[in-house]
This record gives structure tokens, C-alpha cells and sequence, in this order.
């Protein structure tokens, strides 16, 4: 490993760190029956430590200095990403095509009261279609995604999301996944039939361009 491997590496530990923590501060501000006067505290307290680490920030078109965008490393990822505060984080493997994900909602991710919100339903199979998408090597944006829910998705439960591609016609990539319990996996809660289309290189030249000539 390089010095510049090394401390990448490090720095990807120390924002996992990070993350970790901030998962557990937004599941405990969600449920805290705290007094007042320690929620206004805990803000005051808080507010300190976000002044920190707004010391140094990165603007809206530069990478994370952790991220590794043509390796697939995206540290803050809203699904997937260990540093990210709002990602469950769902983990995602891809055998043979079959992309696998695992992950347990906490209450911060509540619509209906003891199960996930639809919209967060959603998100996880967006991104676990996406990844089903990228193994199959015709990678792109989704531009369509039809979701049916069969029953609610409980929380605080561990859930088991599948997904694969069903069909490569020129630039249009259909895949479908679900979501199940891991406890039931033969009974999907939720199914989603995604459309993905593969950007032309003018595309991804305009939409990414800076940011792939920045990626080390
Ligand atoms: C590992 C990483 C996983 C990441 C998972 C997360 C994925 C995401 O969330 S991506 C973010 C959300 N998506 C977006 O922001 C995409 C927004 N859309 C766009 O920018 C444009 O539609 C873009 C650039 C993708 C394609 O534009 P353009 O080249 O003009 O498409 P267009 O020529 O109209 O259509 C291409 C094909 O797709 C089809 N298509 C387009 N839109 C749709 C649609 N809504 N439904 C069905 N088919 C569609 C067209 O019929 C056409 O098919 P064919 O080639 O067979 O005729």
C-alpha cells in the first residue's frame, strides 16, 4: 500500500466512525423522551461539534477525498454509505448477478407507525436495482420506477432485498427486486420493476464530466 492508500484507508475508518455515531444520534433524537431542557441542551451541544466540522468542507462538485467514484466507493451514499447519517446502511453484495442486500430500518425511517415509509422502500430498491444494473456491465440512471406494496415493511427488523436484471434492449436496462424479512425471504413486502437507460457519452461528459477528471 501506498502512503496515499494508507491514509485514505484511514480516513474512510475514521468517517465510518463518524457515521456510525451520527446513525445512532438521529435513532436516539428520534425516539428520546429526554426532558426538555436536555433536548435544548443536547442542541447547544451539538451545534458546537457541527462548527467544527463545517471548519473545512467540500463544495457541491468535488468528490469526497474518501470516495473512489470509477471504484464504486461512495462514502455517503443516502443508501449504501458507511459515512452517511441518513443510509441504514443497506450492504449489498452481487453474486452471479443477484444483487443481495441486507439491512435493518430504525425508527427514524417510520411512515406509518412501526413500519418504513414507502418513500425509503423505494430508495433501497432504487439503489439495489442499480447495483443488479452496474454487475450486468451496462450501467446507468434509473428513469423509471414502479413500486407495489404487498404489505407494510417492519421496522427494527432484518430485511432481505434482491435483485437482478431482466432485460438489455440497446441502451434500456429493465431489473426488478424486492423486499422481504429475513426471516420470511419466500414472501416479498415490496416489489419494483425499474427502467435504466445507459447515458450516451455526451451525457456523461455533461452531467460528470468535471467530476471523472478529478477522480484520482
Ligand atoms: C451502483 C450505483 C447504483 C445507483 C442507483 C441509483 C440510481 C439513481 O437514482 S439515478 C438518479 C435518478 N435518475 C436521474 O436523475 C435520471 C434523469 N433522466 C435523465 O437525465 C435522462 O432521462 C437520461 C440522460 C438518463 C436519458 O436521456 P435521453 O438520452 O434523452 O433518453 P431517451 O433518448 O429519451 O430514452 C432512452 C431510452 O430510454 C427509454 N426511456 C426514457 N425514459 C423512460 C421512462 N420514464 N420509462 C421507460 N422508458 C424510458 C426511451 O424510450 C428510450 O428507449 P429506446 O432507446 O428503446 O427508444
Amino acid at each position: 500500500m501506498t502512503a496515499d492508500e494508507t491514509g485514505r484507508a484511514h480516513r474512510r475508518e475514521a468517517i465510518t466512525e463518524l457515521g456510525d455515531a451520527l446513525r445512532t444520534l438521529v435513532e436516539h433524537a428520534t425516539t428520546t423522551e429526554v426532558p426538555t431542557g436536555d433536548l435544548l441542551r443536547a442542541a447547544a451541544e451539538i451545534r458546537e461539534v457541527t462548527a467544527r466540522l463545517g471548519d473545512r468542507v467540500r463544495d457541491r462538485s468535488t468528490l469526497s477525498s474518501a470516495d473512489d467514484l470509477l471504484g464504486g466507493v461512495r462514502m455517503f451514499n443516502p443508501v449504501t454509505g458507511a459515512g452517511s447519517a441518513l443510509a441504514p446502511p443497506l450492504q449489498i453484495e452481487v453474486v452471479a448477478g443477484v444483487a443481495t442486500g441486507r439491512c435493518t430500518l430504525g425508527r427514524a425511517f417510520e411512515g406509518p407507525p412501526t413500519f418504513a415509509h414507502g418513500g425509503v422502500s423505494a430508495m433501497l430498491l432504487d439503489q439495489i436495482l442499480g447495483h443488479a444494473v452496474v454487475a450486468s456491465g451496462n450501467p446507468g440512471m434509473t428513469v423509471r420506477l414502479d413500486t407495489t406494496y404487498r404489505a407494510p415493511v417492519p421496522l427494527l427488523t432484518p430485511l432481505l432485498l434482491t435483485a437482478q436484471v431482466q432485460d438489455v434492449a440497446g441502451r434500456r436496462v429493465t431489473a426488478t427486486g424486492t423486499i422481504a424479512t429475513e426471516a420470511d425471504p419466500g414472501t416479498p413486502l415490496v416489489t419494483a420493476t425499474g427502467t435504466f437507460v445507459g447515458l450516451r457519452a455526451e451525457q456523461t461528459h455533461r452531467l460528470f464530466g468535471k467530476l471523472l477528471r478529478a477522480d484520482p
